[in-house]
């Protein structure tokens, strides 16, 4: 099979459509992709460190007020259709996969005109624009959480989940932290704030990392790589404790996961799905600043069920972070509750999943 993937803007997107890749090749040996995104996101950097051929097009968002850039938008869109066709003509493309952000519009949309087969895979419980536009011309809606269902044309839903899932079960033990500097047998906290990192989340970490020192845990602290100079800077007045390991990024995600006991995080839909099928209990800080709110939405899809605490960002305080933390970390009973509660959601199959929602398309063209 020849597929299309595209998706980006964020981790979020990209890493779902590189696990779903994965997949497809070890099922199916002579399948070859083409990644279609842009030269912005982060996906350029991703996807060519793995290896997977990658072509880019110009794109940017709607703005949802009335405004001059949209019709500007509207001309790129289209722009980007055209240059799509020529690229999913030129591949011979069987089937097309959008895993969201902007990029996918064009991508799946010329997918579609051209007749395709073509899913989108929305990972929140609430959509983003692009992938309800694509709703009505795509194949399937392959999706992550009951909730997103009433957001789509019902016929073309199938609940999936994130194959990023199944990627990161294929990881055991603490060499990943080891190899980062951690210590073995002790606790390990993981702060990050998803794919970009998160000012207030740093700001909040900055303001108890003298405390930190004190505290029978490590931390694994990934800034986020625009956020680092900065960080490092007021670190270099406080003094980076000893249980503390600051990173700007982490490339292999899955080998650190494996070892981690807690995350404090954003509530992007991947992040979740990967600490519910690993089991870890969370501390969930939802973005404010994302569509319709839907990170608090996904965040409470997990605290409603005892997997993970809830803190709104407007809450967040240093004080109020470390007594989280402390609340969990250190009561053996709570973190095993919220394990269980955390597996109980996630969904191990969802690689397979959108795999064989693949497959089903292209049999019947
Ligand atoms: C601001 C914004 O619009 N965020 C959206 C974006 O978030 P974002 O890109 O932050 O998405 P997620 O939190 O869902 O996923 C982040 C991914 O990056 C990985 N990672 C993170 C940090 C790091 O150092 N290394 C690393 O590999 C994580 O393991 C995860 O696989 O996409 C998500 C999935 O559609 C949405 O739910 C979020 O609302």
């Amino acid at each position: 099979m020849k597929i299309v993937v595209s998706g980006g803007g964020t981790g979020g997107h990209i890493y779902p459509a590189l696990a779903l890749v994965r997949e497809i090749k070890s099922k199916d040996k002579d399948s070859s992709f083409l990644y279609i995104g842009t030269e912005k996101g982060l996906e350029k950097e991703i996807v060519t460190r793995e290896k997977i051929p990658f072509k880019s097009i110009h794109i940017t968002g709607f703005k949802r007020k009335l405004s001059f850039d949209n019709v500007r938008t509207v001309a790129r869109f289209l722009k980007g259709v055209r240059e799509s066709k020529k690229m999913l003509k030129e591949f011979q493309a069987d089937a097309v996969i959008g895993t969201g952000g902007y990029v996918c519009g064009p991508v799946v949309y010329a997918a579609a005109k051209l007749g395709i087969p073509c899913i989108v895979h929305e990972q929140n419980s609430v959509p983003g624009l692009t992938n309800k536009f694509l709703s009505r011309y795509v194949d399937k809606v392959a999706i992550c959480f009951e909730e997103a269902k009433q957001f789509f044309p019902e016929n073309k839903t199938v609940l999936t989940g994130n194959p990023r899932a199944s990627e990161v079960l294929n990881y055991k033990g603490k060499e990943g932290l080891r190899k980062l500097g951690l210590k073995q047998g002790v606790a390990t906290v993981l702060v990050f704030g998803g794919s970009r990192g998160a000012r207030p989340i740093n700001e909040a970490v900055l303001k108890v990392m003298s405390e930190l020192r004190e505290k029978p845990y490590q931390v694994l602290y990934v800034t986020g790589e625009v956020h680092f100079e900065q960080v490092a800077r007021e670190i270099e007045m406080i003094g980076n404790p000893e249980n503390v390991v600051i990173k700007p990024y982490v490339n292999n995600m899955p080998e650190i996961l494996s070892g981690v006991d807690l995350a404090v995080t954003r509530a992007g839909a991947t992040t979740l799905a990967e600490l519910t099928v690993l089991g870890i209990p969370s501390i969930l800080i939802p973005s404010p600043y994302v569509t319709n709110n839907h990170q608090e939405k996904n965040a409470r899809s997990l605290s409603d069920h005892g997997a993970a605490e809830l803190v709104l960002e407007k809450e967040l305080t240093g004080s109020k972070l470390i007594a989280t933390i402390d609340s969990v970390i250190t009561d053996g009973k709570k973190l095993d509750a919220m394990k269980t509660a955390a597996r109980a959601i996630g969904m191990p199959d969802a690689a397979d999943r959108v795999y064989q929602v693949i497959k089903d398309l292209s049999k019947k063209n």
